[in-house]
């Protein structure tokens, strides 16, 4: 599909045809030790590979964590690059995960490095944070609206340390949790740049296992108008009913996601695409 496509409607097309997972390109040190690899460069290359080889084209979304390059230097970046290259001529839709986030000058390097299609690191989306104001993503919003790109801000995420910072009111129990005024910006950026109702360019990321916790925070989730990452599925603890118990509601803007849980099933390209497969069919069921 074209990238004047917009991404939100790009995703929605990926989740239809492959159904609701995201995959994560974890090369973490003990995953390359358990497909049998150096914690090298070469050990990167050939795990990022095997897993094109196994899920590009066939996966809603796929999500190489930055961090796992970047411990390898600008060789592990060349590394990235080829990932993302290849995710491009496969057509497959790939979010980098660098979790970045600046005063709106270093914003817009950000917005060149990860959604200027002419950038090496070009991706089809990124995710943000915005702890130094929503507002001081401005650059990397509208450079994703305007590249037929995306976006992903951290909400409420999967980690139990989030909590302090995100579930907080700022002045009092009546105003919003900062996750809720996090979201709230999101909504608004989206009704502004997707007025026709498709879903924006703007997702946040809400841990699949946040559960409870969600109604508490006040994050009003079906006003969002973009796509929900969920990360957290399997090794972090939550299930696909899990998802469906707490945030069945939002079915089609519900984009799970797993690293480990998957890339355990390997270094086997086809226990690989089997594991991923099941995870999708188990979350489509569970989302009927
Ligand atoms: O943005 C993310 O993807 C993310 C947000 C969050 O709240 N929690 C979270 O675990 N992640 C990422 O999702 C991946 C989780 O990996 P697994 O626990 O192996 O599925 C890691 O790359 C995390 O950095």
């Amino acid at each position: 599909m074209s990238p004047a496509v917009p991404f939100g409607s790009r995703l929605a097309a990926a989740l239809r045809a492959h159904g609701p997972l995201c995959v994560g390109l974890d090369p973490a040190p003990g995953t390359l030790a358990r497909w049998g690899l150096a914690d090298d460069v070469e050990g990167l290359r050939r795990f990022s590979g095997t897993v094109l080889e196994a899920l590009a084209g066939r996966t809603a979304l796929l999500k190489p964590q930055v961090a796992f390059y970047e411990r390898h230097g600008s060789a592990g970046l060349a590394v990235l690059e080829q990932v993302l290259a290849d995710c491009r001529s496969a057509g497959q839709l790939v979010l980098a995960d660098a979790k970045r986030g600046d005063i709106g000058s270093t914003a817009t390097g950000y917005a060149d490095a990860w959604l200027d299609p002419a950038s090496p690191l070009a991706a089809d989306a990124v995710t943000l944070s915005p702890y130094l104001g929503y507002g001081s993503l401005a650059p990397v919003v509208e450079a994703a609206a305007a590249h037929g790109g995306g976006v992903f801000v951290l909400c409420l995420t999967s980690n139990p340390e989030g909590a302090s910072v995100q579930h907080a009111r700022p002045t009092g129990s009546s105003a919003p949790s900062v996750a809720a005024a996090v979201a709230a910006q999101a909504a608004a950026d989206n009704a502004r740049l997707s007025p026709d109702g498709s879903p924006g360019p703007v997702g946040l990321v809400v841990g699949a296992t946040v559960g409870e916790h969600l109604e508490a925070t006040g994050v009003d989730l079906a006003a969002v108008g973009g796509h929900l990452l969920l990360p957290g599925l399997g090794a972090q603890g939550a299930t696909a009913a899990d998802v469906a118990r707490h945030l069945g509601g939002l079915g089609p803007l519900l984009v799970p996601s797993a690293s480990r849980e998957v890339l355990h099933a390997g270094p086997d390209p086809a226990a690989l695409r089997g594991a991923a497969g099941r995870l999708a069919q188990d979350l489509a069921a569970a989302l009927r």
